[in-house]
């Protein structure tokens, strides 16, 4: 029996015992692999940084080798070889080899979507940013853990508002493309109130891409994206190239204090109680924002019980928190929510989200129409 804290390489059980066993026993990743591969993704990090930059994956929709892709991009071909294997190791990169041995590269026909430029659900922007603001975090993670760097309230740097209608601008609305707008799609269209819902309002909703999303699956649906009022000016624009202006409109102003309307069949709410101060206070809020037997669906990364639950979660939001964000530990959503009013709270961990998996919660408000 394997010992589960053993540190001794598993042996297949048909080598176990045969002259072949040390080879698959030498074959084992080390213990210490997993760390090793911490510096090691920094390399490939920053190679997938690089070939973002000069638009490498617009050139790799077809199969090329790396002497066309070199002279196309004005960069050495014996250094850019090397590079094109490490795409390759990372899976980003297919290749297939010439009868005259040079190989020629092509972007992964999964990963093609979303790193070719022309494709709608491209975030190859979201994808930089993401690469260099997580980079920035690495480097001053270690000056934040110290007692005498002062915390900033969120709402000082996160919640900048021009900062965030720059995010919405770009960075959001090709994450929301491409990720989360399918994801609330699915999890609202799971809901039997979502059906005869008229109603929505996207909290905190950015470029309103997800109220887009909705409001084309359910024809009933009208409703209102909330964000700070220079955010709400991207999500009007995006409304109207939508051509959903009739059904869909914007609320401008600090969901702290202003007002958010009333009578919503649906409240769709991701990614922003980690920069809200009083949660209770604006949960509460929402339950009276609500029609009766209205829905509240929130999804938000959370920090889980297990080690793994946490490994996107803990470096993503690690920033955030050193600065005063919050990421609520598994089930306080629910305890907070039922504490709010509401009833029926039902929850989904790890669903895909941009960057780190999310829990989503749903929350009932009693009553309901005749
Ligand atoms: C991380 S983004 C999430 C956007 C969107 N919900 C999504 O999941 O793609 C957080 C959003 O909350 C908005 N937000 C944060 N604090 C806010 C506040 N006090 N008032 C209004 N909007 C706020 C930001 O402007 C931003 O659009």
């Amino acid at each position: 029996m394997t010992d589960h804290f053993s540190l001794a390489p598993e042996v297949p059980p048909e080598t176990a015992g045969t002259t072949q066993a040390w080879k698959h026993a030498l074959a084992e990743p080390h213990v210490l692999s997993s760390l090793w591969a911490l510096p090691l993704s920094s390399v490939g990090a920053g190679l997938v940084e690089k070939a973002l930059e000069v638009g490498l994956f617009a050139q790799t929709e077809q199969a090329v080798s790396a002497a066309t892709l070199a002279q196309r991009l004005v960069l050495s071909p014996e250094r850019l070889a090397y590079a094109l294997e490490v795409l390759w190791s990372l899976g980003m990169l297919l290749r297939r080899q010439q009868a005259d041995g040079e190989w020629l590269y092509g972007t992964a026909p999964e990963l093609s979507p979303y790193l070719n430029p022309v494709s709608e659900s491209y975030c190859g922007d979201a994808l930089l940013f993401r690469f260099r603001v997580l980079r920035q975090a690495a480097d001053q993670v270690m000056g934040l853990l110290s007692d005498e760097v002062p915390v900033v309230p969120p709402r000082g740097v996160a919640g900048q508002p021009a900062l965030w209608a720059e995010a919405a601008r770009v960075q959001i609305a090709q994450e929301q493309a491409a990720v989360s707008a399918e994801v609330a799609l699915s999890v609202m269209s799971a809901q039997p109130e979502f059906g005869q819902a008229q109603t929505v309002l996207d909290l905190g909703g950015g470029p309103g891409l997800v109220a887009i999303e909705l409001a084309r699956h359910q024809p009933l649906l009208s409703g209102v994206v909330f964000d700070f009022p220079e955010v709400v000016s991207v999500a009007r624009e995006n409304i109207a190239t939508a051509g959903f202006e009739d059904r869909l409109s914007v609320l401008g102003g600090d969901l702290s204090s202003d007002e958010l309307g009333k009578g919503y069949d649906v409240i769709w709410c991701s990614s922003v109680f980690h920069f809200v101060p009083d949660l209770p206070g604006l949960l509460a809020r929402l339950h009276e924002a609500l029609s009766p037997g209205g829905l509240l669906v929130c999804a938000h990364a959370v920090i889980g019980a297990e080690g793994w639950q946490n490994r996107a979660v803990a470096p993503y939001y690690l920033n955030l928190r050193l600065q005063g964000g919050r990421v609520l530990a598994a089930g306080q959503l629910e305890e907070l929510l039922l504490a709010a009013g509401f009833s029926g709270v039902d929850s989904v961990s790890q669903v895909r989200f941009p960057v780190a998996p999310v829990n989503v919660v749903i929350a009932r408000k009693e009553g309901g129409r005749s």
